[in-house]
């Protein structure tokens, strides 16, 4: 790392600057904060030791210099022991921490190994964004399907206000990616989106995952913890599955929706926190609630706009659309030429249920890219379910009747075949008969 040190006592200054350089970083020293700015313009620096008493000058005013010039760099104020105070404010001003005069290599040593921490997590969080934009790209929210269309036409009107939405919808049918373009389209944007899963933890964890705790307050609470609508603040709080959200849990939730306020587990200390709130559930709320195990009044309080996701057998308008796209994504990523589907394959995709929706689409599609031979995706390249039903017990000679028999021939060709003619050529029928046959026997 590269090391400021600012401050007007050249003993200060050379002590610790050698201090750090024997902790292996490069360093830059000044004695007032004209040169401290110069020495940033010339290459900027990870750290930054500054003094509060600078000579003529107030440290945190330089403080607010130095950040202006180098926004994220970790500055550490010097500090003298009667001036706790100044420190404090300092670090509401967005120091990164305070090391109380006289100190220690030993000290110097810890918030610099604090620093590198933090510019390593820094650095992982970016790379998951790039990584979570990455994936989005497949991300498509154009639809030719009324139902859809009016999903999101409400979605994206209500993104702009900071009102709760409640988005219902199949498992896969897109809900949390559609709260993240919902997040991203808010006025909140520039805050974090958090998830929470409702039914992954117990009603313990859950609570303290979702308002934090205080050392103690349960058996394994080892230190404080912030908790999601904390790191939520001022971004969104993203509620999946709230269909199981524990009734002990569901008044604070009520009280955080209407008051904004919350406390910690085993804290009395009343919180407060801005955050816009999106749910999601695939379960029937008002049965839930009628059944007694969803309140009435966080119903309602959730439900102020409702957005309702269709599933992909619904939307057959974007289904060939949805399926181009995540070919398209695993193109590139798989760099393979990969252009389109088979006839059959379409066939096939239309005519099933699609129970996990466009998740399931989406690996069905990365499994094909994968196993795909050519350049196009073969009905073979696709899951077992896909395929025509055949009956292994039914081959020539077996019991069965002509009707079977026949029935079991037809499917057999049209799965071995391109095309709908190319079959009746085979069977030595002409494709119309072919077509009734099949549409007598369910084939379609
Ligand atoms: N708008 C979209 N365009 C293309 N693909 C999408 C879209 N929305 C979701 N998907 C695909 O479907 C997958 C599942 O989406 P998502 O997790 O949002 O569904 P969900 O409704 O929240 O599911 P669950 O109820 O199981 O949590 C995503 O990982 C993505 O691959």
């Amino acid at each position: 790392m590269r090391v400021l040190i600012v401050d007007d006592e050249p003993s200060i200054r050379k002590t610790t600057g050698l201090a750090v350089e024997t902790m292996g970083h490069a360093v830059v020293d000044a004695p007032n904060s004209l040169r401290a700015l110069k020495l940033l313009e010339e290459a900027p620096c990870d750290a930054c030791f500054l003094d509060v008493n600078l000579g003529a000058e107030n440290g945190v005013e330089v403080l607010d210099k130095i950040l202006k010039a180098q926004p994220g760099i970790a500055v550490v104020m010097f500090t003298a022991f009667a001036n706790i105070s100044t420190a404090v404010e300092a670090m509401r001003r967005g120091a990164f921490d305070f090391i109380p005069k006289p100190f220690t290599p030993e000290q110097i040593r810890q918030v610099l190994e604090q620093v590198a921490r933090t510019r390593k997590l820094e650095q992982r969080v970016k790379q998951l964004e790039t990584q979570l934009n990455e994936q989005s790209a497949e991300i498509d929210f154009d639809s030719t399907d009324p139902a859809m269309q009016r999903a999101l036409e409400i979605a994206f009107k209500a993104a702009a206000t900071p009102a709760t939405i409640m988005l219902l919808g199949s498992s896969g049918t897109g809900k949390s990616m559609l709260a993240r373009e919902i997040h991203r389209r808010g006025a909140q944007r520039d805050g974090t989106f958090v998830t929470v899963n409702c039914p992954s933890l117990s009603r313990e964890l859950l609570e303290s995952e979702l308002f934090g705790h205080v050392k103690g307050s349960f058996t394994g609470a080892v230190g404080d913890t912030l908790g999601k609508v904390a790191s939520a603040d001022g971004g969104t709080l993203f509620l999946d599955e709230i269909g199981e959200l524990p009734l002990e849990i569901q008044p604070k939730l009520l009280r955080l929706l209407q008051e904004r306020e919350y406390e910690r587990v085993g804290e009395a200390k009343v919180r407060r926190a801005n955050v816009r709130v999106i749910a999601a559930t695939n379960r029937n709320l008002a049965d839930e609630m009628k059944e007694g195990r969803f309140r009435e009044d966080l119903f309602y309080r959730l439900s102020v706009i409702n957005v309702t996701l269709p599933g992909l057998k619904d939307r057959p308008g974007d289904l060939m659309r949805l399926a181009m796209r995540a070919l398209g994504f695993f193109r590139e990523r798989m760099g393979k030429r990969l252009t389109g589907f088979a006839p059959e394959v379409s066939e096939a995709f239309v005519r099933y249920s699609w129970p996990g929706n466009l998740r399931e689409l989406r690996n069905v599609i990365e499994r094909a890219a994968i196993l795909a031979a050519g350049d196009i995706i073969e009905l073979d390249d696709l899951p077992e379910n896909f395929q025509p039903q055949s009956d292994a017990r039914i081959a020539v000679g077996a019991r069965v009747t002509l009707d079977e028999l026949e029935a079991e021939h037809i499917r057999r060709i049209l799965a071995s075949t391109k095309s709908l003619d190319e079959a009746a050529r085979t069977l030595g029928i002409d494709p119309a008969t072919l077509y009734r046959k099949r549409q007598k026997m369910g084939l379609i």
